[in-house]
Parts: C-alpha cells; sequence; structure tokens
C-alpha cells in the first residue's frame, strides 16, 4: 500500500500570492477532506498530487518516489482520481467505461481478461449501476453518471484515491454509498482524499481535514482538531449553528 506525500507543496492558483507550503502524508487507512470555498484551489490541488498540473514549488512523492520520475502507467497503477468535470462524449457504454479502469494493468493492445470482466461488474454492483450496464453513458442522469466514474475507479483498485466532490450530483442513498465505499477502501488499505462541499458529511466520514483558504492559507490535521466552528465561518464567510447527532457535529448555516 502506497502513501502520498507533499513537501514543501505550493499549488499554481494563478494570480495568488503562495500561501501556506503544503507537509502533508497521507497514510494508508486514512480518508481526508479537502475543504474550502469556490475557487479556495481544491480541484488544483487534486490534480496536483495527480500530476495533472505542476507545483509552483515543491513535490509530491508516491509511494516514496518524486511524482515526476514515474510514468503516467506507473502512477495510474497505483492512484485514481474521479474528476469533477468529465468528458463523457465519447461513445461508450457503462461496461466498456468500467473497464477503463483495468488500462493501466494491461499492455497496448492486450484485450480485457475474465478476471478484468469480473472486477468491473462488481464494481458497477457496488456502485448500483449494474442494470446499465449496456447503456451509453451520455444517456445517464448526472448521478447515475457520477456512480460509474466511481465505479471505474474501483475497477481501477488503487492504492491511493483522489476524489473531487464524489458525491456531486447524488441522491442521499448514493451519497452514504459513496462515502461508506471511501471508508471501506481505506480500511482496506488504501489512502483517501476528496474535495468536499459538504461539510457534515466531512464530518461524519472524514477522519483527516485540510482546510484550504482563497488566499492560499492552509491548515490541516485530525478532524476533531479542525472541525473548529470559528475556523470554519471564516473559511466560508458563512455564520453557522452546530448541532450534533449521532455523536458528529452538524453545521447548519445561520440564515442572516
Ligand atoms: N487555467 C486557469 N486560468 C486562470 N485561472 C484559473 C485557471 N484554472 C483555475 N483557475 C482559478 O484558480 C482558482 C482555483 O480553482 P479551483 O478549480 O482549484 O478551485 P476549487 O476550490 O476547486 O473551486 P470549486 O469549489 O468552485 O470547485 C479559481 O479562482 C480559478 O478561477
Amino acid at each position: 500500500m502506497s502513501r502520498l506525500v507533499t513537501q514543501g507543496l505550493i499549488i499554481n492558483v494563478p494570480g495568488r500570492g503562495d500561501g501556506t507550503a503544503l507537509n502533508i502524508t497521507i497514510e494508508p487507512g486514512q480518508v481526508w477532506g479537502v475543504l474550502g470555498p469556490n475557487g479556495a484551489g481544491k480541484t488544483t490541488l487534486l490534480h496536483t498530487l495527480a500530476g495533472l498540473n505542476s507545483p509552483r514549488s515543491g513535490q509530491v512523492l508516491l509511494g516514496g518516489q518524486s511524482l515526476e520520475t514515474l510514468s503516467r502507467r506507473q502512477v495510474a497503477q497505483m492512484l485514481g482520481v474521479v474528476f469533477q468535470e468529465r468528458l463523457d462524449g465519447f461513445p461508450a457504454t457503462v461496461l466498456e467505461t468500467a473497464l477503463i479502469g483495468r488500462h493501466p494493468y494491461l499492455s497496448p493492445w492486450q484485450m480485457e481478461g475474465a478476471a478484468d470482466y469480473a472486477q468491473a461488474e462488481e464494481a458497477l454492483e457496488r456502485l448500483d449501476v449494474a442494470h446499465l450496464r449496456d447503456r451509453l453513458v451520455s444517456t445517464l442522469s448526472g448521478g447515475e453518471r457520477q456512480r460509474v466514474a466511481m465505479a471505474t475507479v474501483l475497477t481501477q483498485a488503487p492504492s491511493i484515491w483522489l476524489a473531487d466532490e464524489p458525491t456531486n450530483h447524488l441522491d442521499l442513498h448514493h451519497q452514504s454509498v459513496v462515502m461508506a465505499l471511501m471508508a471501506q477502501q481505506a480500511a482496506q488499505g488504501s489512502a483517501v482524499m476528496m474535495c468536499l462541499h459538504d461539510l457534515n458529511l466531512a464530518a461524519r466520514w472524514c477522519d483527516h481535514l485540510l482546510l484550504l483558504y482563497p488566499s492560499g492559507e492552509a491548515c490541516w490535521g485530525a478532524r476533531d482538531s479542525m472541525l473548529v466552528p470559528s475556523a470554519l465561518e471564516r473559511l466560508y464567510q458563512q455564520r453557522l449553528a452546530v448541532v450534533e447527532v449521532e455523536g458528529a457535529p452538524v453545521f447548519v448555516p445561520i440564515k442572516e
């Protein structure tokens, strides 16, 4: 299992000062949530951790090796990304899309085998989209597409998950399904980091949080040390009321 480490990482958000250098270790078994308002740089951070954006300075280590020294194939065998925006215009069925998750393990012209199909079909079941296996992804609803994207990364079976708003478009039940899946992946030894807009899902399911401010300032640590109402109010520029439900805090915006 691999850990993800950032050393003095400054993400490159155009026109913004450097802010806080990120020195973070995401250990196998941990579930990290990245919180911050629109434009704070959450997606930029995730893309930088995946090697899709270059950092302004510092570096990212994947399984002890600098991301820059690894091939895309090596990266894809360790790290899976659930993107916020997807180009689903390519005409592929749900099953064909999930099978893309096996490509990092196949040689260029190798066809997927029975074990690859079994893994993809199991992932589709897990995300409640098996009944859609022969449908074109372009014909699916927003929530169905989101679940297919999750199933594709589950088929990839990465030891590090980076998920950008994985509960986007999902109804309440499927939000829980996805968060439980992330927790289960971590319990099985993966390291998970996800950007979330829902503070309450983060409070319930994440064990570590990174708060990212629009200035580039950041702080991170164990969940309970980060869920400080005054810090969250400053983060979102929004007054909050806090109640406790089933042992977890629930944050509600106060009507101004
Ligand atoms: N190519 C670009 N050129 C100029 N500015 C950019 C570019 N890409 C991103 N930005 C800016 O960088 C900032 C961070 O964007 P990013 O998408 O990382 O934020 P975010 O925290 O994920 O936001 P959201 O919550 O809205 O998804 C934003 O202000 C965005 O407009």
